[in-house]
């Protein structure tokens, strides 16, 4: 008998490469840029064709299947996980070129399409990049570690203080770097390669870090909310560091403050 789950991961990996394909062809010539939450929020007619296909693609092989996808949750629909099998998709992250998808939390798929790189994890049996098992910096000492980061898209003066004040601290620890790869999926990507040691942010949703937070935990490294609780998926905020030593460490340079959750009610107008 098949694995369990495995056709979902089979299944995700091919629509992961189908939508890549679209991605690829779109950057030719797609340049119809909208906003949604802000000016610096950004959503091209790729990001909600490539969702479409996703899900389309899903509900004719898995009908019972939901769905949290960005695009969808922009356009109204609800943003809640439940105990059903859920697909968390974030149809593009970042430079558009990357493309996270996680499925009930138990794997997790980031297609870098340029690149043609295809990330996949599965809760238990390991993290890996075209078929290479992943593992995590064995760095011990933050002073030699690189630390991936980015402003994100809240522009609200208080935060983008404690955001800039946070970099400092972090920075001057000191750090051997600072990177930001643009996308929360491939700087997750990077910490489950070992390529750096670890990656903060707030204001981050659901769907730009659930299948890159497996990669992580898959390739040996550590997960925590930014001031050093248990993460929570919903909150909009996470660290994730090769080990608890690295991660305790910059929990002390982060400012935190508490973004709208990903499944708080629809606010009333
Ligand atoms: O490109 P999207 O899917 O919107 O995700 C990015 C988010 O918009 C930015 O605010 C974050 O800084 C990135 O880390 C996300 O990947
Ligand atoms: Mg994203
Ligand atoms: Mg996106």
């Amino acid at each position: 008998m098949a694995e369990q789950w495995q056709d979902v991961l089979d299944h995700a990996v091919a629509v992961a490469q189908k939508a890549g394909k679209v991605v690829r062809e779109a950057l030719q010539s797609d340049r119809k840029v909208s906003t949604k939450s802000s000016s610096i929020d950004l959503v091209t007619q790729t990001d909600q064709k490539v969702e479409q296909l996703i899900i389309q693609s899903v509900k004719e092989t898995f009908p019972a299947h939901r769905f949290i996808g960005e695009e969808s949750v922009a356009a109204g629909e609800p943003c809640d996980l439940t105990d059903e099998p859920t697909w968390i998709i974030d149809p593009i992250d970042g430079t558009t070129n990357f493309f996270p998808l996680a499925f009930l939390l138990i794997m997790g798929v980031v297609y870098s399409c340029l690149e043609d790189k295809m990330f996949v994890a599965r809760r238990g049996k390991g993290a890996f990049c075209n078929g290479k098992q992943l593992r995590v910096s064995d760095q011990k000492d933050i002073h030699c570690s690189i630390v991936a980061t980015e402003f994100g898209s809240n522009r609200d003066g208080g935060a983008v203080e404690k955001i800039f004040s946070s970099l400092r601290k972090v920075v001057c620890l000191p750090v051997h770097g600072v990177r930001g790869a643009g996308s929360a999926a491939i700087n997750l990507c990077l910490v489950a390669s070992g390529c750096v040691e670890a990656y903060y942010e707030i204001g981050v949703h659901v769907w730009d870090v659930a299948a890159g937070a497996l990669m992580v935990t898959e390739a040996g490294g550590v997960l925590m909310d930014v001031e050093g609780g248990a993460l929570d998926m919903m909150s909009r905020r996470i660290l994730a560091a090769n080990n608890r030593h690295i991660a305790e460490q910059i929990v002390g340079q982060i400012q935190a403050f508490t973004p709208q959750r990903d499944d708080a009610p629809p606010q009333q107008q």
